[in-house]
């Protein structure tokens, strides 16, 4: 397939996701089930081209005067891409599966010079206009730009698993891939996202992986797994497991010396965690499903409790595009309410001198900052480690410059350090 017939795909693939309310990779697998001729390169660049639509749609939508799938995918393709349009409608002439030519008042649009004059600050940011004042709150005058990176396209990262193998052994095991050579993070490897269609490699089905190397870990989610302080020999509560990301990079943390008890309210999220945790090697892990008193032996007990909290992923919007344009404000509001119901759960299974580690991957204040100062605030019996102390004592020598709040909270985004957006607060228990 050429650039035209997968211009028309993602044309197609974006009316199906609005038709259908359908999820992206869905729609996306399900065009490929229906074209089978496609190659895995066609399909990773129709993919690219859909999330790229998706990631920008309010300001492509700005540009084009429209939001039709036609509208989003063209001014991708040129503004973004660097197509350009008379060479794209001579390759529309003689292919098949090409969509219609691009008209006049298209090209007018595709090739304007501001494209985005006059357009408010929610759509250069990308996010929907609810969004900007929480967004102005976290991040004062950057807030557009941090928004803007917030839609940008990923890299693929992944952390070392030290239970198993080193960073140089990693890296030997993925040199035909060309990992990015920069050491950011101590255990992470990093494949930068690319433009256009470049994809990053599947490394799910490398040797490596399934001996248990490496795990696909966004560099913020190692950040705050590694802020959280774990060490081994402590007997640590993940509260919020799920499939056990920040499990398993506590227990290489740990080197697999003490306990972590992991714990998720929701059976199916947590099922994935038993096989990582034998591909890992991680040992001292004991998985507690959920269940009536099934942590009532944890009370009082434990050095550190970790709660990664259910939220609304505002952090993660690079990866889930259509999460962004569907938060609504009382899905905000169960959110923090939740949130502020496992904090004080959380709170009674630490021993005095314990520390209570608070993660979001989320970027709006009520789910961080202003969370974390209510919680210290009704419970004057903790109290938070400055956020630039907590960072400096893992990663004094590293190229990553974290944003520090005044309760004691460590903000990671897209914008300021190159990863997800993440938030972490350690408060320690009197
Ligand atoms: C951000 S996800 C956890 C991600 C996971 N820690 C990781 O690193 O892969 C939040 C998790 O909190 C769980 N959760 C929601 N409410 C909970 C509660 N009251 N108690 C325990 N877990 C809860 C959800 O099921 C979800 O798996």
């Amino acid at each position: 397939m050429r650039l035209p017939g997968r211009i028309a795909a993602a044309i197609d693939v974006l009316a199906d996701i609005d038709a259908h309310k359908r999820p992206v990779a869905e729609a996306l697998k399900a065009w490929g089930l229906n074209n089978r001729f496609a190659g895995a390169g066609d399909r990773a660049a129709i993919g690219n081209l859909v999330y790229d639509a998706l990631r920008r749609k309010s300001s492509h939508a700005w540009a084009m005067g429209s939001d039709t799938p036609r509208a989003l995918v063209l001014s991708v393709v040129v503004r973004e891409w660097g197509e350009n349009i008379e060479e794209l409608n001579q390759s529309f002439e003689g292919d098949r599966f090409a969509a219609a030519p691009i008209d006049a008042d298209e090209a007018a649009k595709l090739t304007a010079a501001d494209p985005l004059a006059g357009a408010p600050d929610h759509v250069r940011g990308d996010v929907p206009e609810w969004i900007a004042p929480h967004l102005a709150e976290s991040f004062g005058e950057d807030w557009v730009a941090e928004a803007h990176d917030l839609s940008g396209r990923p890299p693929l990262d992944l952390r070392v698993n030290t239970l198993k193998a080193n960073r140089d052994k990693a890296l030997r095991a993925l040199s035909r891939f060309a990992p990015d050579a920069t050491v950011i993070i101590p255990e992470g490897i990093r494949f930068p996202a690319g433009d256009r269609d470049s994809r990053t490699p599947n490394v799910q089905s490398e040797e490596g992986y399934i001996k248990g190397w490496f795990e696909v870990q966004d560099f913020g989610s190692q950040i705050v797994a590694a802020l959280g302080g774990a060490r081994g020999g402590e007997q640590v509560l993940d509260l919020c497991a799920g499939a056990g990301g920040k499990t398993l990079a506590m227990a290489a943390a740990m080197q697999n010396r003490g306990q972590i008890f992991a714990y998720d309210s929701d059976r199916t999220r947590l099922a994935p965690i038993y096989d990582r945790l034998k591909r890992a090697g991680a040992r001292n892990v004991q998985v507690r499903a959920p269940g009536e008193g099934v942590l009532d032996d944890l009370i009082g007990k434990l050095d550190r409790v970790v709660v990664d909290a259910p939220c609304t992923g505002s952090g993660t919007w690079r990866r889930q595009p259509t999460a962004k344009w569907k938060l609504t404000p009382e899905q905000l509001a169960v959110r923090v309410e939740e949130q502020r119901a496992i904090l004080i759960e959380a709170a009674k299974y630490l021993k005095p001198g314990g520390t209570l580690v608070y993660i979001t991957c989320s970027v709006l204040p009520e789910e961080n900052a202003r969370q974390a100062a209510s919680f210290l605030e009704a419970n004057p019996e903790f109290k938070a480690v400055a956020g630039n102390k907590l960072w400096m004592s893992h990663f004094s020598g590293a190229k990553l410059r974290a944003r520090f709040s005044p309760e004691g909270g460590v903000s990671l985004t897209p914008h300021l350090t190159g990863t997800d957006g993440f938030y972490v607060i350690a408060m320690q228990r009197g």
